[in-house]
């Protein structure tokens, strides 16, 4: 199965990462997933034969450009290699932007029009126009898959539509940002200041191109509007959700919630079809005080009750995890 990387950053490294260790084991249950182009900023490294992984992310490390790929770099748009290369699948995985959804949004739309299917991290289209995308998919005939972009690894997206399918999911509670979740728990346990904590989340690569939208909430926000969206049956924007970050959140105050058998984490929820994001007390003993990097997400189902999942939320490797699950979802659906 041939696949594009649109975006090499932390996330497109990851899954070029995860595509070259798992290169036998995908021969062997499947084919050979050859990655024939990987663009960014700078242009694109375009080989119908597959790129070699290992060279590609050595280019980009080295000087910031996949342009630089020997003999097969070249000044090329995104859009053109979307419309020029022949490939199956396309991995989005350029910064989420959450007033336009743009680049992201057209990279997709082209796509579906070349017959692409799509696997995306991105939570800007999805969280500003995702009707639109679904029915773009409906009218082309491909397959579109996000499972990355909420909780990251974290199973949330399709196990509600395919284990949980024919519950009715009544509401949903949990923590959805890595970041804010990092720079919390680090602030409790170790007394890290903010910026600190902050620094090494971007060291992790767990942090957004820009962060501002980890901490003040708005990554949150655009996740629970995606599953407002593609679990709960609703049509939601992020203009429909009620935003606080972390910003006011001091190592005093969690020193003073815990003094009180609490912890402060930021919550996101959907329930009676209101979507909120704001810090929270949470019982030291809940099944919500995951710490780190982790994400949680606690549903409420008509016939399956109460479900709990935990999983990292964010970070290279394990968001390639879920872009794989739904790489391979399509190499299933179209090659059998
Ligand atoms: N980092 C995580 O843990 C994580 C987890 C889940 C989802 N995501 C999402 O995945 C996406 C990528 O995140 P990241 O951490 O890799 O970001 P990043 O900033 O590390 O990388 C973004 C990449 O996109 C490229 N880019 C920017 N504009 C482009 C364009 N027009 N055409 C082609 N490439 C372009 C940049 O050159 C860079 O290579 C984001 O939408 C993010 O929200 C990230
Ligand atoms: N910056 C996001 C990445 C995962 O979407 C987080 O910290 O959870
Ligand atoms: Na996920």
């Amino acid at each position: 199965m041939d696949i594009i990387i649109v975006g090499f950053g932390a996330i497109g490294k990851g899954v070029a990462k995860v595509l070259h260790e798992k290169k036998e084991y995908l021969e062997k249950n499947y084919e050979e997933f050859r990655v024939v182009a990987i663009t960014d900023s700078s242009g694109a490294a375009v080989d119908e034969n597959g790129l070699d992984l290992l060279k590609a992310i050595e280019v980009k490390e080295k000087t910031r450009k996949i342009k630089n790929y020997p003999e097969k770099g070249k000044e090329i748009s995104s859009i053109d290699v979307i419309r020029n290369v022949e490939a199956d699948v396309v991995v989005e995985v350029t910064p989420s932007n959450l007033e336009t959804g743009e680049p992201a949004k057209t990279h997709i739309l082209e796509s579906f029009k070349n017959k692409k299917h799509v696997v995306t991290a991105n939570k800007g289209p999805l969280a500003l126009c995702y009707k639109e995308l679904i029915e773009e998919a409906k009218k082309y005939n491909v397959i579109f898959r996000h499972e990355a972009s909420v909780g990251g690894a974290m199973p949330i997206i399709n196990l509600a539509k395919e284990t949980l399918a024919g519950n009715k999911i009544l509401s949903i509670k949990g923590i959805l940002n890595g970041t804010t979740n990092y720079i919390l728990t680090k602030m409790e346990k170790e007394g890290l200041d903010f910026e600190t904590a902050l620094k090494e989340a971007k060291e992790l690569g767990i942090a957004e191109t820009d962060p501002t939208q980890d901490i003040e909430g708005l990554d949150t926000a655009a996740k629970i509007v995606i599953l407002a969206n593609s679990i709960m049956g609703m049509n939601k924007t992020i203009k429909d959700v009620k935003v606080k970050g972390i910003k006011r959140i001091t190592p005093e105050a969690l020193f003073l919630a815990n003094k009180r058998g609490y912890t402060i984490k930021l919550i996101g929820q959907i329930k009676d079809g209101y979507l909120i994001v704001e810090p929270m007390l949470v019982p030291i003993d809940s099944p919500l005080n995951v710490k780190r990097t982790l994400n949680v997400a606690m549903f409420e189902t008509d016939l399956a009750k109460e479900v709990v999942v935990v999983g990292r939320g964010a970070g290279p490797i394990e968001t390639a995890s879920a872009i794989l699950s739904d790489l391979i979802h399509i190499y299933n659906s179209i090659k059998k």
